[in-house]
């Protein structure tokens, strides 16, 4: 039985920061799924990506893996000979939780599951890297790097595939997203106030970039093919091609 987010239903006297603690890690996967409008078909076409870009004898990368959703939406869809998935989070309580959900399921793709700041690790041999609502978490000048890393270990012919919640650069657009991002919540049972207590704790740690932010900074690090192939209110997600090699 999965347990339902009740984390903001009442008054907190000292809101803190947000954060992946083990509160957050027990209700995540209702809390993600009524949060974020597109949740589970970007989930689903994570693992259409992974089916026509992972390259035998690569490696794919699920970094800020959470519960390991879009590792198992990898794992499931992957065909190609000798590859392998590396998980990447630096919350214990979500990464004990992984390791049980992932579990659960039987494959023969070799999964490691590891705790990092996924601004530390090495990045070699990938075909495929996922950031799914991950990057917004990362200090904005921590951002850039982080990028230029993921590209130079991509193989040539490698997607990035980076979710996000964004802002508009347009003010009355980007209050008419946030608007309809909050409606969806209350739709999906959130009350007036978990709503204003979330939003609260998550300004000092969530801080979103707009669309043109992400693709001049994904051109930037080098990525020559560079496009949002979703979006629903103000979450999406851009897909970030590194150029096969002319032969
Ligand atoms: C919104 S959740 C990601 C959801 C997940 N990718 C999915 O598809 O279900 C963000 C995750 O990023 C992790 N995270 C944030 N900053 C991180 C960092 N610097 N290094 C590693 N993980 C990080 C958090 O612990 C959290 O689990
Ligand atoms: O609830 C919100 O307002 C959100 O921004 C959703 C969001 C996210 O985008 O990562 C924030 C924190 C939780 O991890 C799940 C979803």
């Amino acid at each position: 039985m999965q347990s339902k987010d009740h984390i903001f239903a009442a008054p907190i006297a000292q809101l803190g920061d947000f954060c992946f603690d083990q509160k957050v890690a027990e209700v995540f996967p209702d809390m993600i799924k009524r949060s974020v409008p597109g949740y589970s078909n970007i989930i689903s076409a994570i693992g259409m990506m992974t089916a026509r870009f992972a390259q035998p004898h690569s490696q794919l990368y699920d970094l800020g893996c959470s519960l390991g959703a879009a590792t198992q939406e990898m794992r499931r869809n992957l065909t190609q000979d000798g590859c392998a998935i590396i998980a990447i989070d630096n919350s214990s309580a979500m990464l004990e939780r992984a390791a049980n959900h992932l579990a659960a399921f039987k494959s023969d793709v070799p999964v490691t599951l590891t705790e990092a700041d996924i601004c530390d690790i090495e990045i070699e041999n990938a075909s495929v890297v996922v950031l799914n609502f991950t990057l917004q978490f990362i200090a904005p000048d921590k951002r850039e790097a982080l990028l230029k890393k993921i590209y130079q270990g991509l193989n040539p012919g490698g997607v990035l595939i980076l979710s996000e919640k964004f802002i508009s650069a347009d003010d009355t657009v980007n209050q008419l997203l946030i608007d309809l991002h909050h409606d969806f919540k209350r739709a999906n049972g959130y009350s007036e106030l978990e709503v204003s207590q979330k939003r609260t704790a998550l300004e000092n740690v969530l801080r979103p970039d707009t669309p043109e932010q992400h693709k001049e900074r994904l051109a930037r690090v080098g990525f020559n093919h560079v496009d949002m192939w979703f979006q629903c209110f103000n979450f999406g997600s851009m897909v970030a091609i590194k150029q096969v090699a002319i032969k």
